[in-house]
């Protein structure tokens, strides 16, 4: 079994664990397999990669791109530590407004698996390369956000960050984006 694939407290997003073949060389594993995935009911549509290096600090998010280029995320640290979360945006979902964490790092090699109709977004703990794989590409004019500290959402940061773009410190609270959407 090249990966354990396990259920969070929020329906749809896993956290997914690789086997790490280690010998005297040093190491190799399978960082995504189509069928394994598809199994596991996560979409085989993975159309886009994603890297991004963060300096100890620096926050991104939370964002998310708008149907129809929402995207599903296949996150994972090569090297350093983040702390990685999901806020569930699905205006039908019963655990709307909650969010998941991870750790993840290039020691735990873990990856996550945040499906259409989150907002996502990651905490640098130390300077940190980050890989990640979208179901559909990048949408510029679809691209949306919320505020990184949003009091309904609550999120627990292990750490205050030290940088954050200015369109990541101009986005609205969740409250605020679902009114105006609803302001034809
Ligand atoms: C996302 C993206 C960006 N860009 C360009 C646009 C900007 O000129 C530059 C930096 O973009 P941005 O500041 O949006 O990068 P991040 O803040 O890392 O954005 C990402 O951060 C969070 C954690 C996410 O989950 C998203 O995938 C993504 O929004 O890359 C592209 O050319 N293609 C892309 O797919």
């Amino acid at each position: 079994m090249p990966f354990l694939f396990r259920k969070t407290e929020i329906e749809g997003v896993m956290i997914v664990e690789p086997k790490i073949f280690g010998d005297e060389r040093g190491y190799f594993y399978e960082t995504y397999k189509r069928s394994e995935f598809s199994k596991n009911g996560i979409s085989a549509d993975l159309d886009q990669d994603n890297q991004s290096f963060s300096k100890k600090g620096v926050l991104r998010g939370l964002h998310f791109q708008r149907e129809p280029y929402a995207q599903g995320k296949l996150v994972r640290a090569i090297t350093g530590k983040i702390f990685d979360v999901a806020v569930d945006i699905r205006e039908d979902s019963k655990t709307f407004g909650r969010y998941v964490s991870a750790i993840l790092s290039g020691e735990n090699k873990i990856m996550l698996w945040i499906p259409e109709g989150f907002a996502h977004g990651f905490l640098a703990l130390e300077d940190s390369i980050v890989h990640y794989k979208a179901t559909h590409e990048y949408n510029k004019t679809s691209e949306g956000g919320i505020i990184w500290n949003d009091p309904d959402i609550n999120i627990e940061w292990p750490m205050d960050p030290e940088t954050i773009s200015e369109k990541d410190m101009a986005w609205p609270t969740l409250r605020e984006f679902r009114a105006n959407k609803y302001i034809k």
